[in-house]
């Protein structure tokens, strides 16, 4: 399948492994430039014309790449270096034999044709198969050509140049562009699972953690406890002070709630001002000290300057491991209906037996 970028609007920006890719192909073009401006003085030292000519045409042809990069054409730029690549290592090889190695060129670029998403995998997979059965030809047809050529006598040496020349953007491409993925797979992992204003855990994500958090304690012989929490008249807080203070409490909100859990328990920004906790190897006694402490924690809390304060009003349910999930949470939203109408700012324990 061709790759189809994610961000599929007309002003959304290419991704990070796409912008990355770029701006390493562009490094690479550069750099290919000027190791082909140096081969026009290097040949046409050597009284090897026909090379330095053909020189001439690669800068012009890197330049063209480059600059269809810079206008956003990174596949058209990728053609352009193949068939430049291509062009130069079979004249090369045609005109001085196989001893220089410029030969190698051909699997750097069969490489870079591998990161060309417009291509479908199979053509880009056949595309590279093909340099690699050239650079097996080449042997094949050049192997007995052996043109004099001033620098002869540094054969060993420019051949040992270019295989170092050709594995160096290979290695760097590749290493960069796996790096890259690598980071955009943490980010994405974070985006699936964290709620952005809060970073707290967003409920779809949860219910897995919750699940595999239940299995490991009923296997463990260990308590836990469902908290349900929401904040006391948060409305009043948009309306009067306007949404970005709403934001920032609950940002504030949820830095507490951060801080009064264990890297075991659970804390998920449920819904809008609602939150979900769940309290690892912990009885219900122990989660209601736990949860009155982080009450009035909260209760002390200042935003808006000295001006505001915000309560949060919670219901704790002890999580028998013979109940699903729907039962426990149901009691812990009950206990936390009975903490609302009973004058808020305060927590209730749910009667589980
Ligand atoms: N700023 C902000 N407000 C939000 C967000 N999500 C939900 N809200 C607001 O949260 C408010 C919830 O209001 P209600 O459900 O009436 O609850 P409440 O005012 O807290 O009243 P009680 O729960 O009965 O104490 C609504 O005004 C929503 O617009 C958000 O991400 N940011």
């Amino acid at each position: 399948m061709p790759y189809v970028p994610i961000a599929q609007h007309f002003y959304s920006q290419p991704d990070e492994v796409e912008l990355v890719k770029v701006k390493l192909f562009k490094q690479v073009a550069y750099y290919c430039l000027c190791l082909h401006l140096l081969f026009i003085f290097a040949f046409w030292y050597s009284h090897v014309y026909i090379l330095s000519i053909a020189n001439i045409a690669s800068v012009a042809a890197w330049a063209t790449g480059i600059y269809l990069l810079n206008r956003g054409h990174s596949h058209l730029a990728l053609r352009v270096f193949c068939v430049e690549v291509t062009g130069h290592s079979v004249l090369v090889c045609a005109t001085l034999g196989m001893d220089y190695g410029f030969q190698y060129y051909l699997w750097t670029i069969a490489c870079m044709l591998l990161l060309d998403m417009k291509l479908k995998l199979r053509l880009a997979i056949v595309l590279s198969l093909s340099m690699i059965v050239l650079f097996a030809l080449l042997y094949e047809l050049y192997s007995t050509v052996n043109t004099p050529f001033m620098l002869q006598e540094y054969a060993r040496s420019i051949h040992f140049i270019n295989v170092f020349v050709c594995g160096l953007p290979m290695i760097y491409v590749i290493g960069h562009v796996r790096e890259s993925t690598f980071i955009q797979r943490r980010q994405l992992a974070k985006l699936a699972a964290r709620d952005p204003l809060t970073n707290l855990f967003n409920r779809r994500y949860a219910k897995e953690l919750i699940l595999r958090a239940h299995s490991s304690c009923a296997h463990n012989g260990q308590s836990l406890c469902v908290v349900m929490a929401d904040l006391d008249h948060f409305k009043q807080i948009n309306d009067q002070l306007g949404h970005d203070m709403g934001d920032e409490v609950l940002q504030t909100v949820s830095d507490i709630l951060r801080e009064h859990v264990t890297d075991q328990d659970i804390a998920v920004r449920w819904g809008g001002e609602e939150f979900l906790l769940v309290l690892v190897d912990c009885t219900q006694e122990e989660a209601l000290i736990r949860i009155e402490t982080l009450r009035q924690t909260l209760e002390k809390q200042r935003f808006n300057g000295e001006e505001l304060t915000a309560t949060m009003s919670f219901g704790v349910a002890l999580w028998h491991t013979a109940l699903p999930f729907s039962v426990t949470l149901q009691l812990a939203d009950d206990a936390l209906y009975t903490s609302k109408a009973q004058g808020r700012n305060r927590v209730t324990a749910a009667h589980t037996n």
